[in-house]
């Protein structure tokens, strides 16, 4: 493609060299540049692009846009000079793939928790609808019935948009996809055009990127900022933020809620093991799903079906068949009558919104039984809290690893430890190995008694120092739940 479509929609600086170049690929990382590649210095958490540009270009880079000009430049380069790399990423990327976003209805979900709950509900819901859609998502990006594993919640813009151009080319009609918080600071979405977007909630994570509260408030604020003035906004009244999310937006506005008034009312009849009955739109639904959090992510969803003009009854029908995201609320029941729940739960609110769940779905006599850890290289003010929530809401604790990364796990069980009260600490244990962990909570269980094993949800592995290992929280507590008898 030649240089000048990119461009197109970039707002440069400066360009130095021919304006009309040939470039045949895209890349941010001087690790993927070929020959005549588009190289994108980027400046990041860890090292700064702009390093890389005289590597990119002995291995073939014949255009490099940058924030930054080398002292020095090569005759047969183009430098393209702007006030930020990642915004000309976004937009270039777009245009490379043909602007994908534009040829379908891409619907962008944002919160603290929930994300991949909603989105995937409405992935399922428009498959039921008779729809091609595509997903992208924190467990796994779909197009139809075809499976992409995912990296991150949201991709970077070069995967992001060829993965929109697959749906596209796949005659998808929608797409729904998550944003995280990092990928509006980082500008992974510049350039897309979004037709709606919904807020679940806001509550505490990521301050160690973030490092403020309000800084994480105004991320996801950024991304209904941008909203085109033909698309929606859906935000929860019942967040204490959920009207400061569309204060500058020029979509329609749009809201749900379970306890203030708004556009999309729903309200709990029934909260039970075997599902929700609530009345939705003043009509009488049973759902599959368990807990007041999913009332929210299911009147999210049916929300947005009807804001895409979907049919009530057809979209309530198959809303209360779905099941949702692999690993959120996902229970076992043992020969001896033991619940093992695996939920995803990695954020103080999420902890709190299960263990409430089960408080008010259990009988009374039965015990509660938390196995949870806290992830390394993430927001480390969470741990003590996170520990503080599972004690209060649980007769026993087992504090254990989660995805370690390149921390040592017993110093995070240590900030954990902090947040339990001396009240508390007879009902905790620290068990690093999460295996060890999960095995002691089945061994400590009677018939009746409710384990949850929080954290981790759908994730195949647990990454200790850069390396996954296989480890699936719903595999080992059936086999140890199968194993007691
Ligand atoms: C903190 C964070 O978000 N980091 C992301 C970021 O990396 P970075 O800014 O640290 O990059 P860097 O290593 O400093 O490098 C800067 C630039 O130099 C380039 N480089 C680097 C080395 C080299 O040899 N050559 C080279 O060209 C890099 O490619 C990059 O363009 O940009 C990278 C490329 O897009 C991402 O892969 C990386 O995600 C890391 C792996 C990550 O763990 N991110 C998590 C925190 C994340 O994004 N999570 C959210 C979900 C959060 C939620 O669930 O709420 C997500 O959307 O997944
Ligand atoms: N609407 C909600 N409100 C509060 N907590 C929720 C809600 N929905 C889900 N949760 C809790 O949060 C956990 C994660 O849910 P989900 O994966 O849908 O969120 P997410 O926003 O995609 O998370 P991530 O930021 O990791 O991508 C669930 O396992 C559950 O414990
Ligand atoms: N998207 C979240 C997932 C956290 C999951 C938890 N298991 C952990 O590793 O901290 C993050 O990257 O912060
Ligand atoms: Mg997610």
């Amino acid at each position: 493609m030649q240089l000048q479509d990119l461009l197109y929609g970039v707002a440069i600086k400066s360009l130095t060299g021919k304006p009309n170049q040939e470039v045949t690929g895209l890349a941010f990382d001087s690790r993927q540049v070929t020959e005549n590649t588009l190289f994108f210095a980027i400046k990041g958490t860890v090292v700064d692009g702009h390093e890389y540009i005289v590597q990119t270009i002995s291995a073939g880079a014949s255009v490099i846009i940058c924030e930054t000009l080398p002292k020095e430049t090569v005759s047969t380069v183009t430098y393209v000079e702007v006030e930020n790399s990642s915004i000309a990423l976004g937009i270039v990327a777009s245009n490379f793939y043909g602007n994908p976003s534009t040829k379908l209805k891409l619907i962008g979900i944002t919160g603290t928790n929930g994300k991949t709950t909603i989105a995937t509900l409405l992935f399922q819901l428009f498959k039921g609808l008779g729809y091609h859609v595509g997903l992208i998502s924190t467990v796994q990006n779909h197009i139809n019935e075809n499976i992409i594993p995912a990296t991150h919640t949201t991709p970077n813009p070069i995967a992001l948009n060829s993965l929109l151009q697959d749906m596209v080319n796949a005659d998808c009609e929608y797409c729904f996809m998550e944003v995280s918080s990092h990928a509006v600071v980082q500008h992974r979405i510049a350039g897309l055009t979004f037709s709606g977007g919904v807020f679940s909630n806001i509550t505490h994570d990521h301050l160690d990127f973030h490092q403020t509260f309000d800084n994480y408030l105004k991320a996801k604020k950024e991304f209904f900022d941008h909203l085109p003035k033909s698309s929606f906004a859906l935000t929860n009244v019942d967040d204490k933020n959920g009207k400061v999310m569309l204060q500058n937006t020029k979509a329609t506005k749009k809201t749900y809620a379970l306890k203030q008034m708004a556009d999309f009312k729903a309200k709990i009849i029934e909260n039970k093991f075997s599902g929700l009955n609530l009345n939705i739109d003043d009509l009488d639904v049973y759902f599959k799903m368990v807990g007041s959090f999913n009332a929210y992510n299911l009147l999210a969803a049916y929300a947005t079906a009807i804001l895409l003009e979907q049919d009530k009854l057809e979209v309530l029908t198959i809303l209360s068949t779905l099941a949702g995201a692999e690993g959120r609320f996902d229970y076992i029941v043992s020969k001896q009558g033991i619940i093992g729940i695996v939920d995803y739960a990695h954020t103080p609110d999420a902890v709190q919104n299960v263990l409430s769940t089960v408080a008010n779905i259990r009988k009374g006599t039965e015990q509660v039984i938390t196995v949870i850890g806290c992830g390394g290289d993430r927001d480390k003010t969470k741990r003590p809290i996170m520990a503080q929530v599972a004690c209060d809401w649980s007769d026993k604790v087992i504090l254990t690893s989660d995805n370690p990364r390149t921390e040592d796990p017993q110093i995070i069980i240590n900030e954990m430890e902090k947040g339990v009260s001396p009240t508390n600490q007879r009902k905790t244990l620290s068990i690093l190995d999460r295996k060890e962990a999960i095995k002691t909570a089945c061994h400590l269980a009677k018939s009746g008694d409710i384990i949850l094993i929080a954290g981790k949800g759908h994730e195949k592995y647990q990454e200790i120092n850069g390396v996954r290992h296989h480890f699936d929280d719903k595999e080992v507590l059936t086999e140890q739940l199968n194993q007691i008898n």
